[in-house]
């Protein structure tokens, strides 16, 4: 293992943000009902006073005369933190305001209630982790910055989108239209939402891993549908359209998209190998000779995703009443594909797989896109990735930061053409059996944890402004 770096300062006065007023906010954010249903339809009037709450919760922020905010296409925020240093290249933190509906009944507590744990530490609500949690910590970090009279040096952009969640084309898109418009065409490295910070990802694995995101897979939603002669019920086909729906469904589910072993993955499981027990140190470190054991353990849990394209049966239709033949069925196979496949090869897999003319296969508009490119992340030579793997090093030093590739997708793909140094970290820690409540039920943050998020985005704003290429020891208790 590398060296650690000196650990955090762990009180106010030295730095490290931890007030109540904080966590006050954050539930407070939590409780704004800004749901995204469909491209172009998510709730604006919460949207609207969610933005409104935000500048009267951080007069700091929005009123600093080191400030700009603009309200783009009416609910997204685009802010501008003046660096001393105008000539250096600025960065952007990206994060986004919407979140996913709550199926209320499968919930134990009111989804937008933010229900505080009895102790204390937790809060329940929808957009705790996705993306309300991260979204709330960049804005705490450069409050606190502001508050003690401190100014960047490297100017950045913070850009919330408002429709991360349907496409981004009303939020991102226009806000990174606006970055152009005012000629700002590069960015010196972009940070969005992404990977967190896993723990017992797997058996055997002590330390957290910190997931990097260098990459993202690409998307591809497909509409499967079956037309066929309706009737009266009691004159049934052999095979009904639901009938000839289900069967293609099962051939999906049955045959998996392959196992893929890439770079990023060798390196995954090379470096996990240097803190897991006898003997999967052993395995781990001999890809050569283990690989077939590799695959098996990797094809199982959260790792699956990693390794493959995922195909996920989300949605289906077919029949209108109970004694009517169905006239046609459809469902919806959403793909995400890993960064070695294609849009096109996906599809031909599929139509092969499912193998029956009778099954058309369409790709859904807006919800297709390529794998992204890896951004660069060599730790001894990119400045970006250094800083990054820096700053979860000081607030986690025992978790392990990795580059990995998201796999599933962000407002990032908006931004590409600004930088190839592109980057999905989401600094929160969850236990791998939690990961689910990401979209899923009783989704929640820890106050630690929302604290730790906080503390990150600080250290990167001085991680950035201080010398990262010398690799020094930070200094923040003599700084401040
Ligand atoms: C560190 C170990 C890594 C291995 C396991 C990873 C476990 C990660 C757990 C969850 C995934 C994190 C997702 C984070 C961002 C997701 C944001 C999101 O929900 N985006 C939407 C965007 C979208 C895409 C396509 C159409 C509409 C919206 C999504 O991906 O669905
Ligand atoms: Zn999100
Ligand atoms: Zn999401």
């Amino acid at each position: 293992r590398p060296p650690l770096p000196p650990p955090c300062a762990r009180n106010e006065s030295e730095g490290y943000i931890g007030a109540d007023a904080s966590w006050v906010r954050l539930k407070k954010a939590i409780q704004y009902k800004t749901v995204s249903l469909a491209p172009h339809d998510y709730d604006k009037q919460e949207l609207g006073d969610f933005v409104r709450y935000l500048k009267q919760a951080f007069p700091g922020v929005f009123r600093s005369p080191h400030v700009r905010h603009d309200i783009i296409n009416k609910y997204s925020l685009l802010i501008s933190v003046h660096g001393k240093n105008a000539t250096l290249k600025p960065y952007m933190l990206l994060s986004h305001m919407d979140v996913v509906p709550v199926v209320q009944s499968e919930w134990k507590w009111d989804g937008f209630g933010a229900k505080e744990s009895a102790d204390g530490q937790r809060v329940y609500g929808r957009g705790a982790v996705d993306n309300k949690g991260q979204l709330m910590a960049v804005l705490e970090a450069i409050n606190f910055m502001l508050s003690k009279g401190d100014q960047p040096v490297r100017s950045f952009f913070i850009g919330f989108g408002h429709d991360e969640e349907v496409g981004g084309e009303d939020g991102a898109l226009q806000i990174a239209k606006e970055l152009r418009r005012r000629g700002y065409n590069q960015l010196e490295f972009i940070l969005d939402e992404g990977l967190m910070l896993i723990e017992g990802l797997m058996p055997g694995l002590k330390f957290p891993i910190a997931g990097i995101g260098v990459s993202e897979k690409g998307s591809l939603s497909l509409n499967i549908s079956v037309r066929s002669e309706g009737g009266h019920s009691s004159l049934p086909p052999s095979q009904s359209s639901i009938g000839i729906l289900s069967a293609a469904i099962s051939r999906l589910e049955a045959n998996p998209h392959p196992f893929i072993f890439d770079d990023l993955t060798a390196n995954f499981v090379e470096r996990i190998s240097l803190d897991l027990p006898f003997p999967l140190n052993v395995v781990c470190s001999n890809i050569w000779l283990f690989k077939p054991l590799i695959r098996i353990a990797l094809s199982k849990g959260l790792t699956k995703s990693m390794v493959h394209t995922t195909t996920a049966i989300t949605m289906i239709h077919g029949g209108v009443k109970s004694n009517v033949i169905p006239p046609s069925a459809w469902a919806i196979v959403n793909h995400r594909i890993h960064p070695s496949q294609t849009i096109k090869q996906i599809i031909d897999r599929d139509i092969a797989v499912i193998n029956d003319h009778r099954v058309k296969v369409e790709a859904v508009n807006g919800f297709s896109f390529e794998a992204h490119p890896i951004s660069p992340h060599n730790p001894k030579y990119d400045w970006p990735f250094q800083v990054l793997e820096k700053s979860v090093r000081q607030i986690h030093p025992t978790a392990v930061p990795l580059p990995m590739t998201l796999i599933a997708n962000t407002d990032t793909r908006h931004y590409l053409n600004f930088t190839k140094h592109v980057f999905r970290h989401n600094p929160v820690t969850l236990h791998a059996k939690e990961v689910s409540m990401i979209h899923g039920r009783d989704e929640y943050i820890s106050r630690s944890g929302f604290e730790s998020a906080i503390n990150f985005f600080y250290h990167l704003i001085l991680n950035v402004d201080s010398n990262v290429n010398s690799n020094v020891p930070h200094k923040h208790s003599t700084e401040l």
